[in-house]
């Protein structure tokens, strides 16, 4: 990790809620939950899907904040136990609360317990295994890649001959396919992900805001998946909660478009992370008393 300058100023967001809810998070960190996405924000993107891990600085900066504020939580669109362990989050120091809810929410991992609760197989998700390599043949998208989550399969054209088309090419087929079988599409950064409704980063994070009692919640993310946190993070404000919504990169401009504080990527983001525990190691701590997640 760079080494901590304590005078280092934390970014300011640029509109009033985000400044409002940094100023909440800094006041009362016992009260808030800080919330993160993982490929593109706590991640740097790479090509190749099962290469990604948590970018050097992630942990020992999440490791720093999260016994100063009541809980963090990882909430991704990878199955749960594939996160902790890309992440590197179990065991690390200072994260023994840490939840990872993964497949956009369908699946939690506890720290404190090592153990991730799962929905029954879908048996919308078997048939279009069954099904999508033949409709992968017969869609113009060359070099497009299956990532079977198990629960959902990603299909990826990050490695595309052209990433873009046959993304394009890709959407109708993908769509049809999923519609047959009652699941619906999510899509990403060059990747469409076939999965069973019923559940988003937004129900994930509401639910998990309302188990802690949280007065204020940092949410963090790069992707379209991660607008339904953004959306429940503007309806909590509705009802008192203070909310900063950062975001990490701006390869998808319509989260850019909705964020309070853009950063350039998961080393910007780790460093906020390490800013906001630095500023709360000085002027702070957490009253041992706060109800935490588990
Ligand atoms: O919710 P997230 O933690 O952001 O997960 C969303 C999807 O991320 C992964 O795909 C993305 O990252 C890959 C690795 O950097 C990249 O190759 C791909 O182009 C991106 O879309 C992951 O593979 C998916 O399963 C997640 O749903």
């Amino acid at each position: 990790m760079a080494t901590p300058d304590p005078l280092r100023p934390l970014p300011a967001p640029s509109t009033e809620a985000g400044r409002d809810g940094l100023a909440a998070l800094l006041a009362r960190p016992a009260r808030a939950v800080v919330a993160l996405d993982f490929d593109g924000t706590l991640a740097d993107i790479v090509p190749d899907p099962e290469q990604s891990r948590a970018h050097a600085d992630a942990v020992p900066a999440l490791s720093a904040l999260a016994p100063r504020v009541a809980s963090v939580a990882v909430i991704t669109g990878r199955p749960a136990d594939v996160a902790v362990r890309y992440g590197g989050f179990a065991r690390a120091p200072g994260l023994d609360h840490l939840v990872v809810l993964g497949h956009y929410g369908a699946e939690r991992w506890d720290a404190a317990t090592d153990t991730v609760h799962a929905p029954e197989p879908s048996p919308g998700v078997e048939a279009v295994r069954a099904e999508l390599a033949a409709v992968l043949e017969r869609t113009a998208a060359e070099g497009a890649r299956v990532e079977d989550k198990g629960h959902a399969l990603a299909v990826h054209t990050r490695r595309a001959t052209d990433p873009q088309a046959a993304f394009e090419a890709l959407r109708g087929p993908l769509a049809d396919l999923a519609g047959r079988h009652g699941l619906i599409v999510e899509p990403g950064r060059l990747v469409l992900e076939l999965r069973p409704p019923g559940m988003d980063k937004g129900v994930a994070l509401a639910e998990y805001v309302r188990e802690t009692g949280a007065e204020a919640v940092l949410y963090a993310g790069d992707d379209l998946g991660d607008l339904a946190a953004y959306a429940t993070v503007e309806a909590l404000r509705a009802q008192g909660v203070y909310g900063l919504l950062v975001c990490s990169g701006t390869e998808v401009p319509e989260l850019a478009a909705r964020a309070d504080l853009l950063l350039s990527g998961p080393a910007e983001v780790a460093e906020l992370l390490a800013s906001l525990a630095r500023h709360l190691e000085l002027d702070g701590t957490v009253p041992a008393d706060w109800p935490r997640a588990d």
